[in-house]
């Protein structure tokens, strides 16, 4: 698995949560986007922030139990012909669902994309917090593709077990911290270009977390070398996006 922050000619699928949107990233993965969709009161985020130019930024379906979307925002995004799916299965999040859906919509339009990216779901209510990382592990079972979560100053990525990861860390836009966190078990973990590395060493809660690590020292005109990890069971790899 390689992977970076997505840049470049990277085309991705893009899932918006009910968080507010920022800034910084939103108009450049919209415009990397060949599929867009909001779980459930994301659609509430994409309206607000689009506000003036809404019709400009419309996503292919919305999807969700429907009981943060309100009726307004609902009626303006049915009547521009997006797709409204209802998924009330109150067992699993919307964020879960909307994923099941793209990776579905993916593979019947045979769209490829190289990353999913999803805004939101690191910040506001703890419990969603959590609930975003265990949507990593649906992930996981669901698609190939690498699911990259992003909201605020901070990535998340859980990794998969049993093959050696790359991750350019060199695009610019990373900030000076990065993590690596046992979130469903104890890892046991290898990895290089990190400042705190790790030798078959065992992350696990209540042993060890490798948080506030940072990246190896590096010539500036030649940039970071890629960050590699191995690891035995899933991993969360989580790093700072630079405030700009
Ligand atoms: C053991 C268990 N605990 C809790 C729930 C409740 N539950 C889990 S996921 C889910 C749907 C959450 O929907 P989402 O839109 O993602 O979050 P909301 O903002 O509605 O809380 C619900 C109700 C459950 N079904 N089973
Ligand atoms: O505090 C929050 C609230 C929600 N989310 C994410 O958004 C989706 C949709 O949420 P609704 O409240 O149903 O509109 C939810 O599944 C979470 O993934 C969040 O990240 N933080």
């Amino acid at each position: 698995m390689l992977f970076s922050f997505p840049t470049g000619k990277q085309k991705i699928g893009l899932i918006i949560l009910n968080q507010p949107l920022d800034q910084r990233f939103f108009h450049v993965l919209w415009n990397k986007a060949v599929i867009r969709a909001c779980a459930d009161g994301g659609a509430n985020q994409l309206y607000q922030f689009t506000d003036g130019q809404k019709e400009c930024f419309l996503p292919d379906y919305i999807s969700g139990d429907f009981d943060s979307i309100t009726p307004e925002v609902k009626t303006f995004y049915s009547q521009k012909n997006c797709r409204l799916i209802e998924t009330a299965d109150q067992d699993m999040t919307d964020f879960t669902k909307c994923l099941d859906l793209m990776v579905k919509e993916l593979d019947r339009t045979r769209l490829k994309v190289d990353t999913i990216v999803v805004l939101g779901g690191l910040l506001g209510r703890f419990d969603q917090i959590m609930a975003t990382v265990e949507t990593l592990f649906h992930a996981q079972k669901l698609t190939a593709t690498p699911v990259v979560v992003i909201q605020g100053s901070s990535l998340a990525v859980l990794l998969r077990e049993g093959r050696q990861v790359q991750m350019g860390v060199n695009t610019g836009l990373e900030g000076d911290w990065c993590a690596l966190v046992p979130v469903g078990s104890p890892c046991i973990t290898t990895t290089s270009g990190l400042k705190w590395n790790l030798d078959q060493d065992v992350l696990e809660f209540g042993k060890l977390v490798s948080t506030s690590n940072t990246y190896e020292e590096h010539d500036p005109q030649q940039g970071r070398n890629p960050v590699r990890v191995f690891t035995d069971r899933p991993l969360l790899w989580s790093m700072g996006i630079k405030e700009q």
